[in-house]
């Protein structure tokens, strides 16, 4: 399936996002619910501008987007009119809508819009399209607060959002009774087996329906919703306890997705051998390997050495996450990082999404003797001597053993004999 990326963000690979949604009257309650938000371990936030007194009054709808997008610093952002028709707060006239909407987009003041399927063909047509144009991505959503639909029903709903260029479908269906909940799982694992062109998103709502909340991982549903400051829809469990429960389904299952996916990603300090290990282990297998350094100095055209001097280490540190990202959607290659990839927390959850991660390691006097004569890295070469090494290293210690999976010691083995090792332990 193809992950969709909104700022870090990647919908549809790994754990299922967490959304809460401010939900206030008020600019006031709106900022306050961002405060408490922020601290919260939540991926995305979603403005539902149906509560909002002044939500006809576009300028200050834009004032008050302008402010949330402040608040919440690097967070994506959705912005959603929820009509009373599907279980929103308000009447308003498909003109408005339609207006609101392309204003916020072509002001660029969210990352992704809910545009209801109700509103018609040509209308999303129009928005897709401008949303798409401002690189705005777009959920198309339908709510059922009565029923389940019918399971074919449900399925050619969410392949006609698809076929409208939506980015992400999603369904809230109210189950009557528990054999309604595992229609909606079903469908949502058709869509996954048979239909996964996007990422969708399932709700199955209400209190029976609380398990669709937490099981998109295994059944296909890329975003649940959580109550962060208060519910804004039936059956919503709180923040914390939804992450608890994705972690664990995540903890078990990850290793599927992983084997699916195939990837080899080698991490270690410098020197340990990740470059070579890396070209070695590609001839080996007969499987493509990308080594992000060498990757990073093709893209920016020049030297790592001159991205430190010149942009400096929070530039290439920057380069590095990014290739992650671009490299985030493939499968059955070796990756080999460069030794501080594990610095960026995010680099090491993403890692461990994309497959098995190998950590490298070896004694600091051997790494001392390998990159001794190097001019190539720039963090040892005003302090290429074992001390420095020694301490370097166990300062990214416990970041490189959080990351790994497999651990291979280096210290006097051939790359032949370090590549059998992973082959046998992989
Ligand atoms: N197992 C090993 N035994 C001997 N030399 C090695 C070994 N692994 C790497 N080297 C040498 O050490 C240097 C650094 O290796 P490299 O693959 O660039 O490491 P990294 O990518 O981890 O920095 C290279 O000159 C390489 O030939
Ligand atoms: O450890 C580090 O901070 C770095 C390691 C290097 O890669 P290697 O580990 O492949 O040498 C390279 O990415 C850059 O010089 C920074
Ligand atoms: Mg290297």
């Amino acid at each position: 399936m193809k992950c969709v990326r909104v700022k870090n963000i990647r919908l549809g690979c790994g754990k299922p996002k967490i959304c809460t949604s401010l939900v206030g009257k008020s600019e006031n309650e709106v900022i306050k619910e961002c405060e408490k938000i922020y601290s919260m371990d939540v991926d995305i936030v979603e403005l539902r501008c149906d509560f909002y007194e002044y939500i006809k009054d576009i300028t200050k709808v834009c004032d008050l987007l302008d402010k949330i997008k402040k608040n919440l610093n690097e967070k994506p952002l959705i912005f959603t009119i929820r009509s009373k028709e599907e279980g929103g707060e308000i009447n308003i006239s498909e003109n408005e809508y339609i207006d609101l909407y392309k204003n916020i987009c072509e002001k660029k003041l969210t990352d992704i819009i809910d545009v209801e399927l109700r509103v018609g063909d040509e209308k999303i047509k129009e928005l897709v399209e401008i949303a798409h144009n401002n690189d705005i991505k777009v959920i198309i959503s339908k709510h059922d607060f009565e029923k389940t639909p019918s399971k074919s029903e449900m399925i050619e709903d969410l392949i006609k959002m698809q076929k409208l260029n939506g980015d992400i479908p999603k369904l809230a269906v109210m189950p009557n009774d528990y054999i309604d909940v595992i229609k909606l799982l079903e469908v949502t694992s058709i869509m996954k087996e048979k239909y996964n062109e996007t990422p969708i998103i399932t709700i199955s709502m209400g209190t029976k329906g609380i398990i669709s909340r937490m099981s998109g991982q295994i059944f296909g549903s890329c975003l649940t919703f959580a109550s962060g400051t208060k519910a804004s829809a039936p059956g919503q469990i709180e923040v914390e306890d939804l992450d608890i429960s994705l972690e664990i389904i995540n903890k078990y299952y990850k290793e599927e997705i992983n084997l699916q996916k195939n990837n080899i990603i080698l991490i270690g300090f410098m020197g340990t051998g990740k470059s070579s290990v890396s070209k070695k282990l590609s001839e080996v297998l007969k499987m493509k390997s990308i080594d992000t350094d060498q990757y990073i100095e093709r893209k920016e055209n020049t030297t790592i050495d001159k991205i430190f001097s010149v942009n400096g280490e929070e530039y290439f540190r920057k380069c590095e996450k990014d290739v992650l990202l671009e490299l985030s959607n493939e499968k059955n290659i070796i990756i080999s990082g460069g030794g501080g990839i594990v610095i960026k927390e995010e680099n090491i959850k993403l890692m461990k999404e994309m497959g098995k991660v190998i950590l490298l390691t070896a004694s600091s006097n051997i790494i001392y003797k390998r990159v001794k004569h190097s001019k190539d890295r720039p963090i040892l070469n005003d302090n290429m001597n074992e001390e420095y090494i020694s301490t370097l290293m166990k300062k990214r210690e416990e970041r490189y053993l959080q990351a790994a999976d497999i651990i291979i010691n280096t210290d006097n083995k051939s790359i032949e004999k370090i590549c059998e090792e992973i082959i046998n332990k992989l």
